[in-house]
């Protein structure tokens, strides 16, 4: 891996990571083509025309297509109504050909967001959203849908660190999405989780103890060189987009020059989690479709 960037910390590389799962993901769908006749196939939902939202869709189905995977895309008007959207899911929780459904996040205002995910088949939900996935994972259950982004986190902790046991781990950020199905993962890898959010009242105190720090605040810059141990574990979830003399970047939640200097190993934005985001999606769509052939008598294509 790439060190020379981030003199002092190991460079975590998300993005050969993915690579390689993508590789791994295509290789089982091939498999199940072969064996079974069955194409995992993955519906992406995007309604309005939020531009960086359609940029990630078009990405995703792109990735869908090279690992050999059936993508279906559905766009919807910004104008539409909720019973719209619940319509189509419900058209997608009947097809067969569907083993996964995403609805791009976030969806315009006059739609309740709970509701959309919450009717999705559960067997279906590959983000790990509804509540029946949610409510698994903060059981300790492993039978469930795990969210993508949590789970490349994951991924990339254990390739890096080996157990997590006994670790003392700080997640910054208690979204649905990231922050709280992160924390409940180090929690079932047997670390000391602690979640922070917005009135927490040190969150420096906090990370300086911390192994793993995982941040998703959505907020550049945000984690310093004083927050971070040394040795630590650096996990940057965030993507933002800022201004600089240059032009337009993304950068992360963390100040990446500085915080390099200190942490033992760091993962870049982009090339980190956001790769890995994408590969769990797909691995999940193949996930789901093993799981329909296992439970259909007479498989069909
Ligand atoms: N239902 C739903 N599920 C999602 O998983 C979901 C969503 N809604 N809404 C939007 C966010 C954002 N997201 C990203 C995935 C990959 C990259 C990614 O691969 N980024 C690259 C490139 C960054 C760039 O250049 O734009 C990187 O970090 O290296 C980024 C962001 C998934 N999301």
């Amino acid at each position: 891996m790439d060190r020379a960037a981030a003199p002092g910390a190991h460079l975590i590389d998300g993005k050969a990571f993915a690579a390689g799962l993508v590789a791994e993901v295509a290789a089982d769908a091939a498999d199940m083509v072969a064996t079974h006749g069955v194409r995992p196939g993955l519906a992406v939902v995007l309604v309005g025309d939020d531009p960086a939202s359609a940029i990630y869709v078009r990405s995703k189905i792109r990735k869908t297509e090279a690992a050999g995977m059936a993508s279906f895309a559905h766009r919807l008007p910004a104008s539409a109504s909720q019973q719209d959207v619940l319509a189509l899911i419900e058209s997608l929780n009947r097809d067969p050909a569907v083993h996964g459904i995403l609805v791009q996040l976030p969806l315009p205002r006059q739609i309740d967001v709970t509701a959309v995910l919450d009717a999705i088949d559960p067997s279906k939900d590959v983000d790990g959203f509804h509540i029946v996935n949610a409510g698994k994972l903060a059981s300790g259950r492993v039978d469930g849908m795990v969210p993508c982004t949590p789970l490349g986190c994951l991924m990339l902790l254990k390739a890096e660190l080996g157990s997590l046991a006994g670790l003392h781990a700080v997640v910054i950020g208690c979204s649905n999405i990231v922050g709280k199905p992160m924390a409940r993962l180090l929690l079932r890898e047997k670390c000391t989780v602690v979640l922070t959010h917005l009135k927490t009242r040190d969150v420096a105190a906090e990370t300086r103890r911390a192994d793993i720090v995982v941040v998703a605040a959505g907020s550049p810059g945000l984690v310093r060189r004083d927050w971070i141990k040394p040795g630590a574990t650096v996990i940057d979830v965030g993507i933002n987009r800022v201004q600089t003399a240059e032009g337009p970047k993304i950068v992360g939640d963390v100040a990446f020059d500085e915080v390099s200097t200190i942490a033992g190993r760091i993962t870049p934005v982009p090339g980190g989690i956001g790769p890995m985001t994408i590969a769990c999606l797909l691995r999940n769509t193949v996930e789901a479709a093993r799981e329909r052939i296992g439970r259909t008598p007479h498989p069909a294509g």
